[in-house]
């Protein structure tokens, strides 16, 4: 199957001479939930701000749903929905009137039904004749997803949907993100919460310094970046590691109280068992042992060499 979206070497410099993007190419397919985490200044909103036809590229080529983002723009831009990060919409507009007419500039006829529906989804409803001025913050973020939505797209962009939303609206917005997912509508996000990247992305790509550092399915990535610690709290603490155990990868923890192991999980062998077997022919006796995995986090740190 060709896929929905298709970034060719993009390159993306600003008028003040700062290259934003340095030969991006990536491809997402339909129906799949892509993370892209990246630190400040990545080039996450100028990647989505162009495939979204928002921002001209200086060089290279995206292609939505086969149409190219520049030359036919009304096509690409009735698939796609934006959530950016801010509201830019008239203040003295309702929220019915909003959402509507973002239908309208999309191409789509007028369906109040739908609009009605997503309205509910986003517990906006009650607030369809208010004017956007008199809404909360968070209130006007919901406007945002609405306005996303109100003309069906196959493809939705959520440019770091949660920075700083209260739980409940973060709830709503993966429930509806979850209701499109099941419809095959394909999904983008930015984010700086990995966790989020970790419990709901079917793929993670990387950004920095305007690159894509990596790009791959979230369970082949842990697979293969993912280490895991095994940790051994000991009776009695010792002060050096027994010759017999030079072997193992171990170093010592709690003033002698624990030893850790760190193994690869992608290994055949991880080499517990007969780590625990020279530990008690060394005379090593164990109080508690317990294994924690390597999350996105860490692989990320290693990665980019900053937390997002
Ligand atoms: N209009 C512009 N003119 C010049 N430089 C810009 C412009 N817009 C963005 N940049 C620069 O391009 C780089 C990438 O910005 P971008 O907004 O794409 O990053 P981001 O990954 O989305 O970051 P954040 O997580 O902070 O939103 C930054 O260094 C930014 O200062």
């Amino acid at each position: 199957m060709a896929p929905i979206v298709s970034v060719s070497n993009l390159v993306k410099t600003y008028a003040s001479g700062f290259q934003a993007l340095k030969d991006v190419s990536l491809e997402i397919e339909e129906g799949e939930i892509l993370a892209l985490l990246g630190p400040n200044g990545a080039g996450k909103t100028t990647l989505i701000s162009i495939i979204c036809g928002i921002v001209n590229p200086t060089s290279g080529e995206v292609k939505v749903g086969g149409y190219d983002v520049v030359r036919d723009f009304r096509e690409t831009r009735s698939i796609i929905g934006l959530v950016p990060q801010e509201l830019t919409t008239d203040q003295f507009e309702t929220v019915w009137n909003t959402v509507s007419f973002s239908r309208g500039l999309h191409g789509k006829k007028p369906d109040p039904a739908h609009i009605e529906r997503v309205l509910k989804d986003l517990s906006l409803y009650d607030k369809k004749d208010n004017m956007l001025r008199e809404l909360s913050g968070g209130m006007k973020r919901r406007v945002l997803i609405a306005k996303a939505l109100s003309h069906e797209p196959r493809i939705l962009f959520l440019d770091e949907p949660t920075a700083g939303v209260d739980v409940n609206l973060r709830k709503d917005m993966w429930q509806v993100v979850e209701k499109l997912r099941a419809t095959g509508v394909t999904i983008i996000l930015t984010t700086h919460y990995i966790e989020e990247a970790e419990e709901i992305a079917d793929r993670v790509g990387v950004i920095n310094g305007g690159k894509i550092l990596l790009i791959e399915q979230k369970t082949e990535l842990m697979k293969k970046l993912g280490r895991k610690e095994l940790r051994v709290d000991l009776q009695e603490p010792i002060s050096t590691i027994p010759e017999t155990l030079s072997g193992y990868e171990l170093t010592i923890e709690d003033e002698g109280h624990s030893l850790i192991y760190d193994y690869n999980t992608a290994s055949e062998r991880t080499g517990i068992t007969t780590l625990l077997t020279a530990l008690a022919e060394a005379g090593i006796r164990l109080k508690d042992i317990s294994t924690r995995q390597s999350s996105l986090e860490d692989i990320f740190v290693e990665l980019v060499g900053a937390r997002a």
